[in-house]
Formats: structure tokens, sequence, C-alpha cells
């Protein structure tokens, strides 16, 4: 089974391996491969920058398929707010937010206790 999410930080910045490719992004209605650019970074919007743009960045689907034939390495590293911080849609004069305040704790256990195969986390969130 593969699964796939959105990333609930706020970015992740991930050194894929350079050679076996895997990573897809859902986009147009379809699956597409991000494929390895050797020494370059892949950098992936997460859920908190989807909020505090509210709605301008987009945190999207992703899964990561694996082969039987070849061995895949993917080295992530997440950037994340404090547990404690509230996360404040910034919105344009005149605009409303679309989703409300929250805590990122409050929202990170929302996304693990949550079935996973249902809606983006953050359609929870909205205003
Ligand atoms: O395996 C990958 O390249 C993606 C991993 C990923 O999306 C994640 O750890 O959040
Ligand atoms: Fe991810």
């Amino acid at each position: 089974m593969v699964f796939h999410l959105t990333d609930p930080n706020a970015l992740t910045i991930l050194l894929q391996d350079g050679e076996v490719s895997g990573l897809q992004v859902f986009k147009d209605d379809k699956w597409m491969a991000v494929n390895p650019h050797p020494g370059a970074f892949v950098i992936n919007i997460g859920d908190q920058l989807q909020a505090l743009s509210n709605g301008r960045c987009k945190s999207v689907w992703h899964r990561a398929v694996v082969n039987s034939g070849k061995d895949r390495v993917s080295v992530a590293s997440f950037l994340c707010p404090a547990n404690c911080a509230t996360i404040i849609p910034a919105t344009q004069s005149g605009s409303s937010s679309i989703y409300r305040n929250f805590t990122y704790q409050e929202y990170y256990k929302k996304f693990w206790s949550r079935n996973l195969d249902q809606e983006h986390c953050l359609e929870l969130f909205k205003n």
C-alpha cells in the first residue's frame, strides 16, 4: 500500500536519491513524478505555510513509490513551528481568512488522529 499525504509541518527539504525516482505529486488530477536531480534539493510546502499564506501557497498531496528492484534513499528535513506557536493566516486588506487560528500542537494531533485517507487536514480548520 502506498500512502499519500501532505506534510503537516511548514516546509520540508528533501535530498532525494540521485538515481532512483519514486516521489510523486498530485497535480491536475494525476500523479506526476518529481524526477531526482543529483545535488538538488526538493523544497516542499507544508500545511502550515498554506495556512500562514491563507491558501496562496499550496501544500500538495504527495507519495513515495518504491520498487522491488532498487533501494531508494531520501533524506528529509522538516521545518516545524514550535508546538505552542499560534498559526494566524496573513490576509490582504479587505480579505478574510480561510482558516481559523490554531496552535501547531492542535494541528499536529488532529493530523495524525484523523482518518488519513480522508480530505486535506486543513479542510478541518476552515472558518
Ligand atoms: O521519500 C520521499 O522522497 C518523500 C518523503 C516525504 O514526503 C516525507 O517524509 O514527508
Ligand atoms: Fe512528505
